[in-house]
């Protein structure tokens, strides 16, 4: 394309409106084209498109949904964790949508997480980590930053075990958003017990499907 005034600037209009064609999918991109092309009073084009003195405002389409955003929030956060098995991490976000602690699973304070065990299988009890390690969820709750989480939400990888529920409940979270694949305990006691107090208490709860399946994050956009 000739890069004459006219014809630079219907570029970046076709480039801004692929935004708008993918939610309107009636549009035919090539008769747009030609009418752009035929057009030459540019500035209603220019309105349509975004382009305000001169300067298109170039729209975002990979805008994370508030859901999503949390809870990729709680998968980075799970990068924390020094378990070899099970890497969960928790998110908690207050009524204007802010975050306001974040948890995952590790041992605590002062117990070194190199030093105290991250077995399982053990013959003796206390050479695993089940004694030791403190949960993501009930990490997050400890570590917030307001002054209480009444009417929070709570975005976990992993559905919360029956203590953690119970940590959950007095602290007035009162909806718990947990991961669709991460459901893997579904028959244990611990979780049937975490529903059951779950339901007695008010605490909504529910599985989030997320949209993609990976979401890159790229350390240096933006960065000339
Ligand atoms: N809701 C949960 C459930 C488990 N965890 C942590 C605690 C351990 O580090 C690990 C469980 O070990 P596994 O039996 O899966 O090897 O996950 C948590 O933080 N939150």
């Amino acid at each position: 394309m000739s890069n004459n005034g006219f014809e630079f600037e219907v570029d970046k209009c076709i480039n801004l409106d692929k935004l708008t064609l993918s939610t309107h999918p009636a549009l035919d991109m090539e008769r747009l084209k030609e009418s752009v092309k035929e057009t030459t009073n540019v500035s209603e084009m220019d309105k349509m498109n975004g382009v305000q003195n001169g300067s298109p405002h170039k729209r975002v389409d990979d805008v994370l949904e508030w859901h999503e955003y949390f809870m990729a929030s709680a998968f980075l956060v799970a990068k924390r964790s020094k378990d070899p098995v099970t890497r969960v991490g928790a998110v908690i976000v207050n009524e204007d949508n802010k975050i306001v602690g974040t948890g995952y699973n590790g041992m605590p304070i002062g117990c070194s997480d190199d030093e105290f065990p991250w077995d399982k299988n053990t013959h003796d009890e206390l050479d695993s980590k089940y004694l030791y390690v403190c949960h993501a969820e009930m990490n997050a709750i400890l570590n917030k930053n307001s002054a209480d989480t009444k009417r929070c939400k709570l975005y976990t990888s992993l559905f919360p075990c029956n203590e953690c529920a119970k940590v959950i409940i007095q602290s007035g979270i009162k909806e718990v958003i947990y991961m669709l694949m991460c459901d893997k305990h579904k028959q244990k006691p611990a979780t049937i017990a975490s529903k059951r107090m779950f339901d007695a208490a008010k605490v909504h709860y529910w599985q989030y499907i997320p949209q993609h399946k990976t979401i890159v994050i790229d350390m240096y956009e933006g960065i000339p």
